[in-house]
């Protein structure tokens, strides 16, 4: 049985389409990625999973069951943690925990247990009794994380939650994902770290304008771009790289800038490497290396959406 099943499923806002008719089946196990620029649609969707959303249009269902006909039994086997950090800066860490925890109905010496264990899990054991104001970011979404996975659920979703801390916690974060996955949660995980979704997702869907436009394992989605080269131009000062006129050369889709590096996506057929190289020298811009990179998640979404993870 699937853990997660979308059929058909749209959110309106007034007029405004956020999610247009998804469908989609994660199985129990996975660690599921959702890719898309800002805007693409992944909060809403995760927030219409997590039942903190009505849905418009369509049905979804957790462990075969309706999220609208069972909505205690939703609740109860899905966890969220949430882009924004939610904690309650005036209660401890681990009062913290107790009260969203409690919200799922444990109760007693069983809610004691979990608190203390959701605690050792994300390593704020010694911080139980402090206050969330003395924490650093990563600490925060640390205990969010905490507050998610205490009732234990089979389904954790994950919004974004390396976003802006250090990276000692997001080494934290990224191996406690792991460690949920191997004790049996499915989850899905929403980044625009492309590197940490390639490392960490069995499968992935790209998402874009509130539709899944390609879904698969990495190498499924890697395969899906065959027709496409990506140049890596390593220069001595990009200020002087006009990235229009390398667009301008025959089979290049695409050019941009990365701090030294021109990144090129161009059509495999066609060889225009001399160009680009007469191109950048006719500008006086000194080439430094040159790089064909193997087909990466970065160059499947571009090529399919037509824009950058972070535009
Ligand atoms: N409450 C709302 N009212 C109106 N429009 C909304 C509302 N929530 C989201 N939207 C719009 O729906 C679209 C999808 O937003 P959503 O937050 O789901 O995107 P996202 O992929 O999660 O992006 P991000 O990475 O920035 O969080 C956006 O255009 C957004 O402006």
């Amino acid at each position: 049985m699937n853990v997660l099943e979308l059929r058909n499923v749209t959110r309106k806002f007034n007029d405004f389409i956020a999610v247009d008719n998804m469908s989609l089946s994660i199985q129990k196990g996975e660690i599921f990625g959702l890719l898309g620029a800002n805007g693409a649609g992944k909060s809403t969707t995760i927030n219409m999973i997590a039942s903190l959303l009505q849905i418009t249009e369509g049905e979804i269902e957790i462990l075969g069951k309706s999220i609208t006909k069972h909505r205690k039994f939703a609740k109860m086997n899905v966890g969220i943690v949430p882009q924004d950090i939610a904690i309650y800066e005036n209660l401890t860490a681990s009062e913290n925990i107790k009260f969203f925890a409690g919200l799922y109905g444990l109760r007693g010496s069983l809610l004691k247990q979990r608190v203390e264990e959701a605690l050792e899990f994300v390593g704020l054991a010694d911080k139980a009794k402090s206050f969330p104001k003395s924490f650093s970011g990563g600490m925060k979404r640390r205990l969010n994380i905490a507050c998610a996975i205490a009732h234990r659920p089979k389904l954790l979703i994950m919004d974004e939650p390396t976003v802006g801390i250090d990276p000692q916690s997001r080494k934290h974060i990224l191996e406690s994902v792991k460690k949920l996955n191997e004790i049996g949660s499915t989850i899905i995980y929403t980044s625009h770290y492309m590197e940490e979704v390639e490392a960490l997702c069995t499968n992935i869907a790209i998402v874009d304008h509130g539709k899944i436009i390609a879904k698969g394992s990495k190498e499924n989605l890697k395969s899906l771009i065959t027709d496409v080269k990506e140049l890596w131009v390593e220069v001595k000062d990009p200020l002087y790289v006009n990235c229009e006129s390398i667009e301008e050369i025959g089979g290049v889709k695409r050019a941009s800038i990365e701090g030294n590096i021109i990144k090129i996506y161009s059509d495999v057929e066609i060889q225009n490497l001399n160009k680009i190289i007469q191109t950048l020298l006719k500008a006086e811009v000194e080439i430094s290396s040159l790089e064909e990179k193997a087909p990466n998640l970065e160059t499947v979404f571009l090529t399919l959406t037509g824009r950058n993870l972070r535009d």
